[in-house]
């Protein structure tokens, strides 16, 4: 085992050459990296195939996390995960739409004019937005005068990033209050049933029963702000880039199950005007895609686009695709679920036609795993499954366990999944963030 010393000197190099990497990558678009007081996007910050960025980013996280857990006291490290109150700071900022009313005047905001165009205390407001300031969200750019920088930029209400912020500081929190109970308690310890979340039983109180998706069916305000997340959720993933890695030009004919507003189609759409699309979904996402799709797709691409309301519980009302596409729906269902819903895939599934399930993928800390072919291995002294570098996936997964009673899962999960519905593994796409797995239909 190598000493903590050596430790600090390999991160030392492996941080020197991933920032390195990054510049390069900000420079090979046009312009160096931008400084944290900037507001207007870089050009790398709006392509969509960001894989090399990510993944050297994926490096530079782990191993600066690493770096200072090594060398700070171990009782501030403690501290500080337990603490974190982020959240807290970003939930205000979004609820009361600060970066909006911050906008792009560089010389920012007294928190006394602030505070009466937003409704909050100066005292306390300035406290709020020092708080995130020190974590790099808005500038304080005199004492108590506040600005947008680079990160608060994104908190924009008409950004799905903000959408999607304000998901994660309400939703998950409400059920963490619930959790410990929903854990231990006899009635629900046990239970794989998405209807007995954590946050399922802490609306309860409301007299709601059901799984999370009927209680958004029932408060269509958060069901639409959910489907507007959902395109930030793609973006904070990543997961455009396997539009530029995948053979999608081969792809006539794809089905988008659970589509959303098709936040993953009508990129695709853009790109590859010769594919039939169609989305699956329920009827009041069906008909919210339909006005987004109307909105944002220009009329002079001529194409057919097929939408269908319709639970995918009950079936696939798509025949035959040369692709079944499922983005971030695995990770709401527990298995049973999750394996009912590839089964009734597979039964329309062509023998030609493809799954592509795409999802964060976890992988276990065991050092002696083997090696998943089409995974790029953690270079030591980093965590066998890069540690912070793959914090999101983590976080994610605790989310759906909080909010759905499902997860995240790791690629031997989703093989046995698959093959629990009769399908066949073929390949695994390493996306970084994300990963793409791969199945036909097994005919053995
Ligand atoms: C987490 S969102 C993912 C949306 C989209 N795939 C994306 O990546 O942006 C899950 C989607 O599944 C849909 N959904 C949930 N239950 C469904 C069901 N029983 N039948 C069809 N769609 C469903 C939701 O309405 C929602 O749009």
């Amino acid at each position: 085992m190598s000493s903590g010393a050596d430790s600090v000197h390999s991160l030392l190099t492996l941080i020197t050459e991933s920032a390195t990497s990054a510049l390069a990558q900000y420079e090979q678009h046009g312009m160096s990296v931008p400084s944290l007081d900037t507001i207007a996007p870089h050009p790398l910050d709006l392509e969509e195939d960001v894989l090399q960025l990510r993944k050297i980013i994926r490096t530079l996280e782990a191993a600066c996390d690493q770096l200072c857990a090594t060398l700070a006291p171990p009782v501030t490290s403690i501290v500080n995960r337990g603490q974190n109150l982020d959240w807290v700071g970003l939930q205000v900022a979004v609820q009361a739409k600060i970066a909006d009313a911050l906008g792009t005047s560089p010389n920012g905001l007294h928190v006394s004019s602030l505070g009466s165009i937003v409704g909050i205390d100066p005292g306390k407001l300035s406290r709020i937005l020092r708080m995130l300031a020190s974590r790099h969200i808005f500038t304080e750019v005199n004492d108590n005068v506040f600005c947008n920088n680079r990160l608060s930029i994104l908190l924009l209400s008409k950004n799905n990033i903000s959408s999607l912020v304000h998901m994660n500081t309400t939703l998950a929190p409400k059920a963490a209050a619930a959790f410990h109970n929903n854990i231990t308690q006899p009635e629900t310890r046990f239970s794989n049933e998405t209807t007995s979340s954590a946050f399922m039983q802490s609306i309860r109180s409301e007299g709601f029963k059901g799984s999370f998706y009927d209680w958004l069916q029932v408060n269509p305000a958060v069901q639409k702000e959910f489907a507007h997340a959902m395109g930030g959720l793609g973006k904070v993933m990543g997961s455009l880039s396997i539009l530029h890695h995948f053979p999608w030009a081969d792809v006539s004919t794809l089905c988008d199950v659970g589509s959303g507003i098709g936040s993953f189609s009508l990129p695709l759409a853009k790109s590859f005007s010769a594919t039939h699309i169609t989305l699956i979904d329920l009827p009041d996402i069906i008909e919210q895609a339909k006005a987004h799709w109307a909105k944002e797709l220009s009329p002079n691409i001529h194409r057919t686009v097929t939408f269908i309301a319709a639970n995918f519980f009950d079936s696939i009302p798509s025949q035959n695709q040369d692709i079944y596409y499922i983005r971030n729906i695995m990770h709401n269902w527990p298995d049973a679920d999750a394996s009912k819903l590839l089964c009734n895939i597979r039964s329309v599934m062509g023998l030609h036609s493809r799954i592509l399930l795409h999802e964060y993928v976890l992988h276990t800390l065991n050092p002696l795993a083997s090696l998943i072919k089409g995974r790029e291995q953690a270079p030591p002294p980093l965590l066998p499954n890069y540690g912070s570098g793959v914090i999101r996936s983590h976080y994610q997964d605790m989310r759906m366990l909080l909010i759905h009673n499902a997860k995240e899962r790791t690629l031997d999960e989703f093989v046995a999944l698959g093959q629990s519905a009769g399908l066949k593994f073929e390949r695994f796409w390493d996306m970084a963030d994300t990963g793409v797995i791969e199945f036909t239909k097994d005919v053995k």
